[in-house]
């Protein structure tokens, strides 16, 4: 059945997409389509479908493994995640101190809610601590089938802790596995799932994964990331044809605590986004090592066992990140911008410039290398980078991202053709300085929208800096001010004989110039810096 239900008017403000033509002019058209158990939403006629994992498992209260676990590692995929709760521990870096088993009706009824609305595409298991929790989450399955079934057969926690009894063995082997696309042991769950031989090497490992899918699971991953002795951590993936041995390199750490949960997790979200089972695994690997090398040294708890952190991708922007102090719109004052065709004319490199302009009292700094090869922008980036932090100036980089990123800069600086302001903060994440180039008010309240921290307006002159660069003078540079909160740096043409027209324009949020070939195409570098930096700032204390 495939009803179209309604069509409902969306006012266009819930939508942040200001390049839209239509967006100003009809409010955007939603279609909610209803289908046998979904819901999804059509934008314009385009579907906005959320790839989605529900996860049935424990909580842990230590927030390291489990349903938290889950939720964390498909957040980190970009994938929505639902659960159903099947148990709640009280548990530790320690150990676990104690389990209170949610009742099979319940759990039958979390299921239903979720199933009976929801387009779940793939489930992902966990704890099952009771033969009554398995028997109503195949009973679910049945009633509500998914695209994949992904089963982390949990049973001992790291600590050594048995979360699910032999009592529930049965049911695994007997009704889940049958409907599983992929079950995960571990050496110690395939033993126990094998009736207790224990496994010591890889070709044990490859026996018990023939041994386990005959049990029914479509693929079977042995995990040996706790087979002594070796150095690296071996996987056994068996799809009943094909064995893969998948490694990645052993992290020598303590906190491991969640690692099964989350590579469940990860290859149920990777399915649900539609890879394959070997592509799944292969990056959900590759997303453990990555994270257990990013978070060896983080210490939570005093146990044994310390949990990770998923979101590793964020480390650069909190603790460890380089960056000075929160942007400060004052940086703004002289705003040096570099230009490789500058330097290659008076034969300077990159980082001579930017030394030059910081000894000479830049405040900031933008590398805007139009014509310079990737590999030699981002190694001059990374220098210029240590002298920049150095003085405590930040730098900025024009246009590239992936340079951005790859550096860990302060920030970027984009304009109206290159990557969205909202794409580049969303990108950089919510610590970097993001900046855009605005020539008009709408543009510059967009840019505050977007999620930007400063605004770039110009050309206020004619420059030859940059080609076919259309002017809007004092008059528009004064508009783009007052219609946005955001700072203001002015750029095009501005030199020492024209920067004190622009200080003089009596808005609040005027901060300073962007300069290029006042600086970069002088003999002199250090004293083109200085003297325009010293009429700024005799400027910038008459606006006081
Ligand atoms: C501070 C500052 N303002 C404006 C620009 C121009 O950026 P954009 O419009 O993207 O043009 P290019 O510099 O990329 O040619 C800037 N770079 N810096
Ligand atoms: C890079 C750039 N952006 C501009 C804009 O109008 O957004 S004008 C410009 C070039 C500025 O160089 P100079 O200081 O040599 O005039
Ligand atoms: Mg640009």
């Amino acid at each position: 059945m495939n009803e179209l239900c309604h069509i409902r008017s969306i006012p266009s403000s819930c939508f942040c997409s200001p390049n839209s033509k239509t967006s100003q002019k009809n409010p955007r058209q939603a279609l909610v389509k209803v289908q046998a158990n979904r819901v999804s939403i059509s934008m314009h006629n385009s579907e906005m479908k959320v790839p989605h994992v529900l996860t049935v498992a424990g909580s842990d209260s230590g927030g390291g493994a489990g349903i938290q676990a889950d939720l964390k590692a498909c957040a980190a995929r970009r994938v929505y995640c639902s659960t159903v709760i099947t148990a709640v521990t009280a548990q530790n870096t320690v150990g676990v101190q104690g389990v209170d088993i949610v009742p099979e009706e319940f759990v039958a009824e979390q299921l239903r809610s979720v199933l009976s609305d929801m387009h779940v595409d793939v489930v992902k298991t966990g704890m099952l601590p009771s033969p009554g929790i398995v028997k109503v989450l195949c009973q679910s399955l049945r009633e509500f089938p998914v695209r994949a079934l992904v089963v982390d057969p949990v049973m001992v926690s790291t600590s050594g802790d048995v979360l699910s009894g032999p009592s529930v063995l049965a049911g695994f082997r007997e009704e889940l596995l049958p409907l599983a696309d992929i079950v995960t042991p571990n050496i110690k769950e395939a033993a126990v799932l094998l009736g207790g031989v224990p496994l010591r090497s890889v070709s044990d490992m490859r026996a018990a994964a023939k041994l386990i899918r005959d049990m029914g699971p479509r693929n079977v991953l042995v995990k040996g990331g706790d087979l002594p002795d070796s150095s690296d951590s071996t996987d056994v993936l068996f799809d009943g044809e094909e064995f893969y041995e998948l490694r990645s390199s052993r992290v020598n750490t303590r906190n491991t605590h969640g690692t099964g949960c989350t590579l469940a997790s990860c290859i149920a979200a990777e399915l649900a986004k539609g890879s394959s089972i070997l592509e799944a695994v292969r990056a959900s690997k590759r997303f453990i090592e990555t994270a257990l090398d990013y978070s060896k040294d983080l210490v939570i708890g005093n146990g044994t066992q310390g949990p990770f952190d998923h979101f590793f991708a964020l480390k650069n922007i909190s603790q460890n990140s380089t960056r000075q102090d929160k942007f400060n719109p004052n940086d703004l004052l002289l705003y040096a911008v570099t230009d490789s065709r500058m330097n290659r004319k008076w034969g300077r490199s990159i980082l001579d410039a930017v030394k030059a302009a910081i000894e000479g009292g830049a405040t900031i700094v933008q590398l805007r290398e139009k014509d310079v090869e990737t590999q030699e922008f981002l190694d001059a980036a990374k220098v210029c980078l240590e002298v920049c932090h150095s003085y405590g100036v930040p730098l900025i980089i024009n246009d590239r991202i992936d340079v951005a990123l790859a550096c860990d800069a302060d920030g970027v600086h984009v304009g109206q053709s290159d990557m969205p302001a909202h794409v580049a903060r969303t990108l950089l994440g919510p610590e970097k300085i993001v900046g855009v180039s605005c020539k008009t008010p709408e543009q510059a309240q967009q840019a505050w929208i977007d999620g930007a921290d400063y605004i770039g307006c110009g050309g206020v002159y004619p420059t030859t800096t940059k080609e076919n660069n259309s002017t809007v003078g004092l008059d528009g540079l004064k508009e783009v001010c007052l219609a946005s909160k955001l700072p203001v740096v002015a750029i095009g043409g501005i030199g020492p004989s024209n920067a004190h027209s622009i200080m003089e324009i009596d808005v609040p949020n005027l901060k300073g110039v962007a300069v290029v070939s006042a600086l970069f195409d002088r003999e002199c570098i250090l004293t083109a810096t200085r003297n325009l930096h010293s009429l700024l700032s005799e400027a910038a204390k008459l606006k006081k």
